[in-house]
Formats: C-alpha cells, sequence, structure tokens
C-alpha cells in the first residue's frame, strides 16, 4: 500500500487531519520529527486504520504514490524552510508539498518561486478549525501553485467542512497564486483576534458592571447563539463559562488573564499599515493582548485607582450588548475584508471575496451564520467597496449602531477598557463622515514642512502651499510616501 498523501507533523493538527483523510478511504503515510509520536499512534488508534508510517523522511517519500503529495503540519517560521531543504534530496520533478500550518505570507511567496526553479509544485494553504476541526472537517485556504490544484483537489473537497442549506458545499477553494491562501488565513486570524475581543469586551460589561454570574452570562451567550450572532466563538464562551472542575468551581474564573499570541494577528496589521487600511479593530485587539500580558505592571498600577461606577440595568443593557457585539462584528469583518480587497489589487490576487466570505461558513474559528450575508452582500456586487454601505448591512448597522454607541458609553462611564468595540465606532463614525478635521491637520503640515494641501474648491490633484509665518519661502515639498 502506497499513500496518496503523506503528513507530516503530527502533533495536535497533523494527527487529526491524517485521521480525517484516512476515514474518507485515502491511506496517509504519516511522519514527524520526533518519531516515537509516530511509534505510539501505530500502537493506538493508528492500529485499525490505512496509515503508513515513516520513520525518516527518506522512508516517508519512499511509500507515497507519484507524484508524490507532501503536506507539512509543523510550526510555522524557518522550521518549514528546514524542512523543504531535508525533503528535496527525496523528491521529484512534478511532486506537490503543502504547507498546511500557520506560515506568513511572504514567505510562501519565496517558497513558491524557489521550488518552482526546482519544478516542484508549492501550495501554502491556510487551514482553520483547530483539533477537531482537523479532525471532522476543516475549512481550507489553498494557494501558490495553480498546477498542483488539480491533484489535491478531491482530497481537499472530501476532507473540507461542508456548508450551505444541503451541507454539500466544501469550505475549500483555490484562493490565488504565490502566498494568497497563507494571506487569507492570517486575515481569518486577525478577524478571530476581532471576534475574541469583542466577546471578552462583552463579558467585561456583563461580569463587572451589570454584576451577571457565569450561569447568567453562559445564557446569554447561548440565547444570541439561536438569533443573528450564531457563531462557534459565541457557542464555545456559553460552554466555556459554564465549565467547572472537580472541586465544582467554574474554570474561567481561575485562568490568568495573560492574552498570548502566535503572530498572525500581528502579520494582519502590519499589512493593514502596509496596504494603508484603517483595520483599527484587530490593531486594537493586538494590543488588547499585548496590554493583557503586563499583568504585574497592571496590577502595581491598579493599586489606589478607583473605578468609576455607573449601573445599567440588566435586561436594557443585555439587549444593547447584543446590538453593539453584532454592530462591532459588521464593522470588523468591513475592515478585514477591505484590507483582503486592497491585499488583492496590490499583489494581482485576483481574490474572489463571496468565496472566501462561503469557505469561512464551516469549520473554522470564525465560522458564522452572518458570513452568509457577507456572501451574499460580494455576490450582488463584486466590486463593493466596504460591506458597511451594502444594502443589507447599511440597514443592519443603523438599527444596531445605537447599542455599540451605548454601550462604549458605559464602558467609559465604568473605567472598562474597551478597545475593540470603540474604535469600532469610531471608524463607523469616520468612515459616515462628510468632513473630517483633516483640513486643519494638512494645515499644520503646511505651516511647518510646506507638505501642501488640496484645496475643496480646486480639483483634486491640484496641490498648493501658503506662507503661513510671512518668514517661509514660497518653495514647497514634494509629495510622496516612504
Ligand atoms: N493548533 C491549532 O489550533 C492550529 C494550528 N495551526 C498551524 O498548524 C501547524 C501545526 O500546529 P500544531 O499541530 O498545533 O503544532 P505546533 O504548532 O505545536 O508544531 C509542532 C510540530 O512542529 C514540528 N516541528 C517543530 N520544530 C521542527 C523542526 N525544526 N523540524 C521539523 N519539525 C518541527 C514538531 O515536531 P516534534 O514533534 O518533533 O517537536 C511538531 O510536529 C502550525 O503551523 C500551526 O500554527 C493551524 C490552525 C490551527
Ligand atoms: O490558526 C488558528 C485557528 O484558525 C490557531 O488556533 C491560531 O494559531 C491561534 O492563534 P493565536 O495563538 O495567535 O491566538
Amino acid at each position: 500500500m502506497k499513500g496518496a498523501i503523506g503528513i507530516y507533523g503530527f502533533r495536535v493538527m497533523g494527527e487529526n487531519l491524517a485521521r480525517n483523510i484516512e476515514s474518507k478511504g485515502y491511506p496517509v503515510t504519516i511522519g514527524n520529527r520526533s518519531v516515537e509520536v509516530i511509534r505510539e499512534f501505530m500502537e493506538g488508534k493508528g492500529k485499525e486504520g490505512k496509515f503508513i508510517p515513516a520513520y525518516s523522511i527518506e522512508e516517508f517519500a519512499a511509500s507515497l504514490e507519484k507524484p508524490r503529495k507532501v503536506m507539512l503540519m509543523i510550526k510555522a517560521g524557518e522550521t518549514v524552510d528546514l524542512t523543504i531543504e531535508n525533503f528535496l534530496p527525496y523528491l521529484e520533478p512534478g511532486d506537490t508539498l503543502i504547507d498546511g500550518g500557520n506560515s506568513n505570507y511572504e514567505d510562501t511567496e519565496r517558497r513558491v518561486q524557489y521550488l518552482e526553479e526546482k519544478g516542484i509544485y508549492y501550495i501554502g494553504s491556510g487551514v482553520s478549525g483547530g483539533e477537531l476541526g482537523a479532525l471532522y472537517g476543516p475549512s481550507m485556504m489553498p494557494g501558490g501553485n495553480k498546477e498542483a490544484w488539480a491533484g489535491v483537489k478531491d482530497i481537499f473537497m472530501a476532507i473540507a467542512a461542508k456548508a450551505g442549506t444541503n451541507g454539500e458545499e466544501p469550505c475549500t477553494t483555490w484562493i490565488g497564486n504565490g502566498g494568497s491562501g497563507h494571506y487569507v488565513k492570517t486575515v481569518h486570524n486577525g478577524i478571530e483576534y476581532g471576534d475574541m475581543q469583542l466577546i471578552s469586551e462583552v463579558y467585561a460589561i456583563l461580569r463587572d458592571v451589570v454584576g451577571a454570574d457565569n450561569e447568567e452570562m453562559a445564557k446569554i451567550f447561548s440565547t444570541w447563539n439561536a438569533g443573528r450572532l450564531e457563531s462557534y466563538l459565541v457557542e464555545i464562551t456559553s460552554e466555556i463559562l459554564n465549565e467547572k472542575d472537580e472541586t465544582g468551581e467554574y474554570i474561567v474564573n481561575y485562568i490568568l488573564d495573560k492574552a498570548m499570541q502566535k503572530g498572525t494577528g500581528k502579520w494582519t496589521v502590519i499589512s493593514a499599515l502596509e496596504e494603508g487600511e484603517p483595520v483599527t479593530l484587530i490593531t486594537e485587539a493586538v494590543y488588547a493582548r499585548i496590554l493583557s500580558s503586563m499583568k504585574s505592571e497592571r496590577v502595581a498600577a491598579a493599586k489606589g485607582v478607583e473605578k468609576p461606577r455607573s449601573l445599567a440595568e440588566k435586561k436594557d443593557t443585555v439587549d444593547l450588548l447584543e446590538k453593539a457585539l453584532y454592530a462591532a462584528k459588521i464593522i470588523s469583518y468591513a475592515q478585514g475584508f477591505s484590507l483582503m480587497k486592497a491585499a488583492s489589487d496590490h499583489y494581482r490576487w485576483e481574490l474572489k471575496l463571496g468565496e472566501i466570505a462561503s469557505i469561512w461558513r464551516g469549520g473554522c474559528i470564525i465560522r458564522s451564520a452572518f458570513l452568509n450575508d457577507i456572501r451574499a452582500a460580494y455576490e450582488e456586487n463584486v466590486e463593493l467597496k466596504n460591506l458597511m454601505v451594502a444594502p443589507f448591512f447599511r440597514t443592519e448597522l443603523e438599527e444596531t449602531v445605537k447599542g455599540l454607541r451605548e454601550m462604549v458609553i458605559l464602558g467609559i462611564r465604568n473605567g472598562i477598557a474597551m478597545p475593540a468595540m470603540s474604535s469600532a465606532l469610531s471608524y463607523y463614525d469616520g468612515y459616515h463622515t462628510e468632513n473630517l478635521p483633516a483640513n486643519l491637520l494638512q494645515a499644520q503640515r503646511d505651516y511647518f514642512g510646506a507638505h501642501m494641501y488640496e484645496r475643496v474648491d480646486r480639483p483634486e490633484g491640484e496641490f498648493f502651499h501658503h506662507n503661513w509665518s510671512g518668514e517661509g519661502g514660497n518653495t514647497a515639498s514634494t509629495i510622496y510616501k516612504v
């Protein structure tokens, strides 16, 4: 028996993905740098299935059907470069290497080109869904060398989560060339950071202002999960809040409030700055994790600082929080999708935003009911500039932004940090403002540095300089961006 595909890297994601593939009838070669993991698996869960254990890279490559398909599920970074080098002596032109980890899209872009020169097809594929997603159906975002897609498409389609009314639409599609698959996964994770921060801010208001207990909060999230906020993250939040340990204590109450991160949120923000896209909510979500990690500084600073108290009526607040969460979520996705559009234009990836919304409906961490509405918005208008101005979302926001405004005010009145919600509101307000105060800012730039400005009574693109102090000359600085 030869492996139809090989999974190299056999921890949380690799093992579960391999079991998923095998359950669909494909024999799978399995390997890992530390081979004990493979031995243990073959003595346990792997005994019965069509798994082909490989205890060296040479054995791994030899056990695969040709042309070979090797999927790496390993730690991102230079580990991937090292592993590619280790595999190269055993691969032949026409073979395909897939990186299913959370790699940086720029690395993937480089690796696609590097391997193309050697005749090896390279796919950088985002895989989302965590442990259970990998096992029962993840969302997968493959991009890279298109010629390789035909060879792996059937396996990807078979193992991906299924969405849609009939549950028959696979949550995977070819994303585009170069590093586009990993780029889309990076933005997915950025949006994931945003969703998690928003939910955490709701939790802070419920816990610290409303005074709701874990059981009540779990019920609130569970009720929301039956409505327009239906999503995996809202669902698991309800379960997390209810979970007790063996002593009967709520586990979440004992978890240290220091958030960690592996880097994909940061990459989203770096890309947003490079593309000139105001992805403020995800940026704040990344900073919120960083601030949370400064636990000892926070503890010291908090001593003796009294929080303002402004109580709120429970029923009204819960209703307003639902609106706030929904509005902020729309705004966050508007930013994320706008970023993907900008990157797509920049890198000429031709990303199909409706399809991306579609494959995020199942399997992945940000799966939610409202991705159906996002898909519909892009189906209606592929050139949509911003989700907030799509007719459906415009109406939804008109109804819910009031809740967001009220909850940000409530947070401010109670000294609760609401970075994601307040940045969402500022973005919404800024985007819907005809006259921003940037005229004054432009005047300041021109005053101190002769950087020039455009005028409201002249066509855009025509630049002016004024000698504000009377002492400067008429020479203006040139217009450019570094
Ligand atoms: N966990 C999750 O929920 C998700 C993870 N991902 C991504 O999938 C990939 C795998 O994730 P996960 O299963 O959590 O595992 P980890 O991210 O913890 O990575 C561990 C794997 O990387 C291998 N590895 C580390 N260093 C090297 C090296 N120098 N050479 C060869 N192999 C090495 C390990 O081998 P060894 O056992 O020998 O140490 C092990 O197989 C990562 O890129 C991750 O970001 C994607 C979606 C969800
Ligand atoms: O890719 C994922 C889900 O889609 C991972 O779970 C992700 O790595 C989590 O990121 P972080 O550790 O930065 O919170």
